[in-house]
């Protein structure tokens, strides 16, 4: 499902990030680790096919995505990924159903409002379809990013420090939240985080593999 081998990046000018050899086991999620800079960003969006593959080779749900031309690339993260960033990038001019809109939207499909109803139904927040980003708490917001995330059923679902700006209470729930819905929607979820409490929750699974960069 996800593996790298020889896999190195270099920004322009700048040093090589170079990544030790990894293979994920079937049916485990993963847990990217490390201090600020250490190359978890970087990883990310390289498994998220928004960076080009420089060096190494780079499978993720069955695809090789240093083979892909850039079209073929674009095509394969819609239809494969599903990103919780950390800053959720929600519309504010939109209500939050609108916002889950917007993934089938942007691939030129109709919008599954059935399928947005039942990921609200889910995680809790129904209630909150008709409202804006900015009339909601910094919980929904995420639990609605995650919604947006799942919308296309992706196979990979990336989930970029999500214990930003939670208190331990919500980190713990955010986590669960979204290990139960990678185990729901049957898809990988890795989760690239340097917050010691994540590290802490995420250690005591076995069904959690962890990189350190
Ligand atoms: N666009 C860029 N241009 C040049 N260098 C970059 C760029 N993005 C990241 N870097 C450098 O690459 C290295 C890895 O950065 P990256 O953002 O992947 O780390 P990170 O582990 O995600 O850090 P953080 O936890 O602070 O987000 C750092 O030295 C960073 O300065």
């Amino acid at each position: 499902m996800l593996a790298w081998s020889g896999l190195r990046h270099r920004y322009g000018g700048g040093a090589e990030i170079s990544y030790a050899d990894f293979a994920l086991r079937p049916g485990r999620h993963l847990l990217l680790r490390g201090a600020s800079g250490s190359g978890k960003s970087t990883l990310l969006a390289l498994l998220a096919g928004l960076l080009r593959v420089q060096h190494g080779g780079l499978e993720v749900a069955a695809t090789e995505l240093q083979s892909l031309t850039p079209r073929a690339l674009d095509a394969w993260r819609g239809a494969t990924l599903g990103v919780v960033p950390q800053r959720l990038h929600l519309s504010d001019a939109l209500t939050v159903a609108e916002n889950l809109a917007l993934p089938a939207l942007a691939a030129g499909e109709r919008p599954d409002t059935d399928r947005a109803t039942q990921l609200l139904e889910a995680l809790d927040i129904v209630e909150l379809a008709g409202r804006r980003p900015h009339q909601l708490s910094v919980g929904q917001a995420q639990r609605v990013a995650l919604a947006r995330a799942l919308m296309r059923r992706p196979r990979l679902l990336l989930a970029d420090e999500p214990s930003a700006n939670l208190d331990d209470e919500h980190t713990l729930h955010m986590l669960a939240l979204l290990l139960d819905s990678a185990e729901r929607e049957g898809c990988t979820l890795v989760i690239a985080s340097h917050d010691a409490r994540v590290v802490e929750a995420l250690g005591a699974r076995e069904d959690v593999a962890e990189v350190s960069l």
